[in-house]
């Protein structure tokens, strides 16, 4: 069964079991619903209320990843020393000997530094979060007042998108704290051969989902290599995620408001996004089977109803087929979108099989016409297949409706 868990100020919609949620939201349960997929055949969907809070106190959540030894915890560290006047908390997650994963959680501030060592028995961030790492946010947040962001460092192998749509879709959290954003950092020197790595089929690469995902990529350790080599790796990137900022450094130093306060998935940012989203180019894939960026602009104003079959056929059934008749896999989705009877844009995010639908503060210019524009990162994806259903199962069922 799927079910509507409405968080926030928006809806996020995931393909899991009701029993799940009702069961109190568990984040592994909700992990194994992920990737469940066909047991479940009835495709209604089942709302389910949560509270709604809209607090002006939300700590932003800021995911860095990036492949081993890349240099997030150099990143870090950067951050953590650099002046700024945020109040940090920084969850690192490393591997130790063994399976054990020793977590270390600290909390710079102004002259004082504390510090709590957290152990996971499991060794994997993403499934066992929920027990033990969202356990030491959410102790955190008891501090409430000591800090005013979170970095969380992943490891270098975990899958963002895991350990993002966890801050998505527990209400709890949702209500205390936002993912503002993720930040890849990719090793200059050995990116490309991370990038390039066969894998075995019907497994992602992935260092490619991590900058698939990323909101901002963070190309270091330049010193290593010369402008032809970075200019093919931040060819890649681009190839990959048509969509994100690239910036390249040594030893992770970066301007920080470029870091920082991304407000990547809210709508704080909506003007920004459309005027984004209005250069995004499709892209064609670097390597080969490899992730790649493809977009489409459609006038009209359509239906949420159809606009949601539409998008749930893509991420959940994966209805789509490009021409070699593969699937087509969405690791990330954003778009604008003009929906009937709202004058405000609303923006579509997604993350894997989540996805949200929210209203922005923006509204449509009377003068101009109306445009949807989306934007796909994934595997297997074709523009004109996408953008011809998108046509004629949106736009066009809409007009039918309406006539
Ligand atoms: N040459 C060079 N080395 C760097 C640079 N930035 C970081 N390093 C080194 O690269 C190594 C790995 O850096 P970390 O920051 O630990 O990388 P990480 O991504 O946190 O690594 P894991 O947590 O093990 O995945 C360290 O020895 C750093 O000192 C750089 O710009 N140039
Ligand atoms: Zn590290």
């Amino acid at each position: 069964m799927n079910v509507c868990v409405t968080i926030r100020q928006g809806s996020v919609f995931k393909k899991t079991q009701e029993l799940y949620w009702t069961a109190g939201c568990h984040w592994k349960q909700a992990m194994d619903g992920m990737i469940m997929d066909d047991e479940d055949d009835c495709p209604e969907l089942v709302p389910i209320e949560t509270k709604q809070h809209i607090s002006t106190e939300q700590i932003p959540v800021t995911i860095i990843t990036g492949y081993l030894g890349a240099g997030k915890t150099t990143l870090l560290n950067y951050i953590l020393t650099e002046q700024h006047n945020k109040r940090i908390a920084v969850i690192l997650n490393e591997f130790g000997e063994g399976s054990a994963v020793e977590k270390s959680l600290a909390v710079s501030q102004a002259g004082e530094l504390y510090e709590e060592w957290l152990e996971l028995r499991n060794g994997c961030l993403c499934c066992s979060v929920k027990d033990n790492g969202l356990k030491a946010i959410e102790n955190l947040m008891e501090k409430k007042g000591k800090f005013d962001y979170i970095l969380l460092e992943t490891t270098g192998l975990a899958d963002p998108g895991a350990v993002a749509s966890m801050f998505w879709v527990d209400a709890e959290l949702g209500s205390e704290i936002y993912l503002d954003g993720i930040v890849t950092v990719i090793d200059a020197k050995y990116g490309l051969q991370q990038l390039t790595e066969q894998k075995p089929e019907g497994l992602v690469n992935e260092a490619a989902r991590q900058i698939a995902l990323a909101d901002l990529t963070i190309i270091n350790k330049t010193d290593l290599v010369n402008e032809e080599e970075l200019g093919s790796l931040r060819e890649t990137v681009r190839s990959i995620n048509g969509l994100v900022k690239i910036l390249e450094t040594q030893k992770s130093r970066v301007d920080l408001s470029q870091v920082l306060d991304l407000h990547s998935f809210d709508s704080k940012d909506s003007t920004s996004l459309q005027e984004k989203l209005q250069f995004v180019k499709t892209t064609r894939p670097h390597l080969d089977k490899s992730i790649l960026t493809v977009t489409f602009e459609v006038p009209g104003t359509v239906s949420e109803d159809v606009l949601n079959i539409y998008i749930q056929n893509l991420l959940w059934e994966k209805a789509f087929k490009n021409k070699a008749g593969l699937a087509m896999h969405v690791i990330r989705l954003k778009g604008i979108v003009s929906l009937r009877d709202k004058d405000h844009q609303v923006m579509l995010q997604g993350v894997q099989e989540l996805y949200e639908l929210e209203e922005t503060p923006q509204v449509w210019d009377e003068a101009e016409p109306r445009v949807n524009r989306l934007v796909f990162i994934g595997r297997n994806l074709e523009q004109d297949v996408l953008q011809d259903q998108f046509i004629s199962q949106v736009v066009n069922e809409e007009a039918r409706r309406l006539h």
